[in-house]
């Protein structure tokens, strides 16, 4: 996490740096697009340990496989007719991890080649992809009984794991925020408020504010609670037979959280469930690390999100950044109440259509 704190700096300049250049220039700009980028740019040196690679557009790959993982598949309800692909969609997906399967290959050769060549020299910084290589097939001892081998389809399958994880899941919480904030401006003031008063108006934002920057904080909960990035989690399986609120759940079932529904639940948040309104967390404990299951965007448990830290640093640090920067106003015409909320149906959920906002800058 610490490791990637002048990644996040570093892009986050580059970005202030375009929007205040979009600000003097009195354009609308599109803030999905730009948050994306930025967001795609620092996955890419991250997990990847390059900058965005022109050979191969990763995002198009695994945004297809996304949308296949997640599609309605009539086999899933009617098994004797998969053999039949109707839809097609066994090809596509096959076709999808051919081409995975090759790029990740690629980017492995690459970093073998210039480990062979550098390893030892003077400058050569080890990255993640690097880190991994350099723990196959030695005898990984995790645990007290048992000894683990990563193999090389092993350091696919993690890097994978952590591309799709880590592409869009941040930018589309930073996006329902600010679409949220531009909906309701007495909140935005209230963070604007708050950023003004703690951080003041001649410095930007530092990743140690953050801490102490708790009305920031119920805004990404409020959020996360209405529009969380995976509506559903990931599927789990019951490991024994259990009895919960009176139903049975038998050993082997394919579990499904619906957590967009429970944070939309007035039984459980109060008749005001549909609104955005950030002070339901001012008198309470309610935390997003798993504990507390009216509110688990990041799962729970021992398969609950290993990015938690990670993805909550990145949204609360760009969107205090660009709150703090800058103002932001509809483009002409529409009002706040008009503002397009609607979902993007998917395997994770974002804005269906893309923010649009002037921004003004506002700093010393
Ligand atoms: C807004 C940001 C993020 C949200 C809301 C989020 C949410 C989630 C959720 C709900 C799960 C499934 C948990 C479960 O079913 O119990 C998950 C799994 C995972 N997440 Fe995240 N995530 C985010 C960011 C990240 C980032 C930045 C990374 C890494 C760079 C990451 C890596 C992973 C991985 C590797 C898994 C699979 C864990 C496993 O299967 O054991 N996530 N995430």
């Amino acid at each position: 996490m610490e490791a990637f704190k002048p990644l996040r700096r570093e892009e986050l300049g580059v970005l202030v740096r375009k929007l205040r250049k979009a600000a003097e220039e009195g354009g609308v700009v599109d803030i999905s697009e730009k948050i994306g980028a930025m967001n795609e740019d620092i996955a890419y040196k991250m997990v990847l340990g390059r900058n965005k690679d022109n050979r191969f557009d990763i995002k198009a790959i695994v945004e297809e496989g996304i949308f296949l993982m997640g599609a309605f598949n009539i086999s899933d309800f009617v098994p004797c007719l998969s053999a039949l692909d109707i839809q097609g969609l066994t090809k596509r997906i096959k076709k999808v991890s051919t081409i995975i399967d090759s790029l990740l290959e690629t980017i492995i050769e690459d970093h073998e080649q210039v480990s062979m060549t550098r390893s030892g020299k003077q400058g050569h910084q080890e990255d993640f992809v690097d880190m991994l290589l350099s723990l196959t097939n030695k005898p990984l001892k995790l645990n007290d009984e048992q000894v683990y081998y990563l193999d090389r389809t092993n350091v696919k399958a993690i890097l994978l794991d952590m591309i799709v994880a880590a592409f869009d899941t941040s930018t589309a919480t930073i996006v329902w925020s600010l679409a949220e904030l531009l909906r309701h401006p007495r909140v935005m003031k209230n963070l604007q408020e708050e950023l003004q008063s703690l951080i003041g108006m001649d410095r930007m934002v530092e990743e140690t504010d953050l801490p102490k920057l708790s009305y920031l904080s119920m805004v990404v909960k409020e959020s996360l609670r209405l529009h969380p990035t995976a509506p559903l989690l990931v599927a789990h399986e019951s490991i024994e037979d259990i009895t919960i609120n009176g139903y049975d759940i038998p050993k082997k079932s394919r579990i499904i959280v619906n957590i967009w529904t429970i944070g939309r639940d007035p039984n459980v948040w109060s008749e005001n469930v549909e609104e955005f309104y950030p002070e339901r967390f001012m008198n309470n404990n309610i935390e997003l690390q798993g504990h507390d299951f009216q509110l688990i965007p990041f799962g729970s448990g021992r398969r609950g999100c290993p990015g938690l830290q990670l993805g909550l640093t990145t949204i609360q640090l760009v969107l205090a950044q660009l709150v703090h920067c800058f103002n932001w106003g509809l483009p002409t015409g529409l009002l706040p109440q008009d503002l397009d909320m609607t979902e993007k149906f998917g395997l994770s959920m974002s804005k269906a259509k893309h923010l649009l906002s002037k921004p003004t800058y506002r700093l010393m």
